[in-house]
């Protein structure tokens, strides 16, 4: 196995444990009645393991996605980068929260699908997305499904936590939000969303040229991930999907870039190529905990339980996911993925 075909064992595993553990753990904790703290386990995991740690090699991907070695210059470029477009999205959640909420969906759905796109060229060598307009599709479908299909099956958690993040600026803002959580709203939802996975699907099936394995690969994830998402609780589901299925391929990615990483997996030695990420990400992991950390300080109410915390984190998070997004459009732009 090369280590193309050992990061596609490793998403794999990724996306089965997703899936099989969160109905697991779901259904264990209806039938042993356990505490719903549980359902934020991977979230408080995500902090050290995989999910934070995901991004915080974003200062040497792209100086090796070029094939350089990672200098201060270009670490000082991107350190830039976070504070300028972390620090004006921190004053649009401060100023307008539900606006900055509204935003943190659409960038998670826009940075998911992305992911995703990658994972499928890339990994899987899909053959039905080299057209841009199935490409645009199916980013447009993965990255929807973790951030709809909770709102159409679990409306009164959505909002709760909805809520609970907003709330931590400004509790009147919520109103704002409340359409989406209608019965209406729902079903626009769920009728907009069936449609364009349906025809996303059709639309890849007729593209698929030669092997049609990859489609199914694709078309197996997306209602997977449907199904998921459908019976799942979202704070379980969410927090599990963002460690065991984004951040892992994301790391995976960044292996295959690092010539030491990659060597590794060539080498069949997936505990070194871990080994190697662990070390890259561990300084700038303490430093997004210590954004984080910040970001309380400059709240106006401090969170109290579990809601609240996960609302802070989750802010934490939009706020170095933004930066991120264009790291890693920079990193699409040199791989070629959109080509
Ligand atoms: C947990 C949770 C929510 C939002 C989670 C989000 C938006 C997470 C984003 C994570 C990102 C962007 C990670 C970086 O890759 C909702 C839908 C508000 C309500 C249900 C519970
Ligand atoms: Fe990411």
């Amino acid at each position: 196995m090369n280590a193309r075909q050992r990061t596609r064992a490793w998403a794999r595993r990724g996306a089965i444990a997703t899936v099989l553990g969160g109905v697991l753990l779901s259904s264990l904790a209806v039938v042993l009645s356990l505490p719903t703290w549980i359902q934020f386990l991977p979230f408080g995991i995500s902090v050290v393991v995989l999910g934070l740690p995901h991004g915080a090699v974003d200062h040497l991907v792209i100086p090796r996605a070029r094939g350089e070695h990672p200098r201060w210059r270009s670490m000082l470029g991107v350190g830039i980068l976070y504070l300028l477009v972390g620090g004006v999205y921190t004053l649009l959640w401060l100023l307008e929260p539900a606006v900055a909420f509204g935003a943190f969906i659409l960038v998670t759905a826009l940075h998911w699908g992305q992911g995703d796109v990658y994972a499928l060229r890339v990994f899987e060598e899909t053959t039905h997305l080299e057209n841009g307009f199935n490409r645009a599709a199916t980013l447009a479908v993965r990255g929807s499904i973790p951030m709809l299909v909770p709102l159409v099956a679990f409306p009164g958690e959505y909002e709760r936590v909805a809520t609970a993040i907003v709330g931590l600026v400004d509790p009147s803002a919520v109103t704002a939000l409340e359409p989406a959580f209608t019965r209406t709203g729902r079903l626009v939802v769920a009728f907009g969303l069936g449609t364009l996975i349906l025809a996303t699907l059709v639309m890849g099936f007729v593209r698929t040229n030669g092997d049609r394995r990859p489609w199914f690969i694709d078309a197996a994830e997306t209602i997977g991930l449907v199904g998921y998402f459908a019976l799942v609780p979202p704070i379980l589901a969410i927090g599990l999907y963002f460690c065991l299925w984004h951040s892992l391929r994301h790391i995976l990615r960044t292996m295959l870039l690092d010539p030491v990483a990659r060597g590794a997996l060539e080498d069949g030695d997936s505990r070194r190529a871990w080994r190697r990420f662990a070390r890259d990400a561990t300084p700038l992991t303490l430093g997004g905990l210590a954004v984080i950390g910040l970001l309380a300080l400059a709240l106006p109410q401090a969170p109290g339980g579990l809601d609240e915390t996960l609302g802070l984190y989750l802010i934490g998070i939009a706020v170095l996911t933004l930066p991120h997004v264009v790291v890693v459009a920079l990193l699409d732009r040199i791989e070629g993925v959109w080509r």
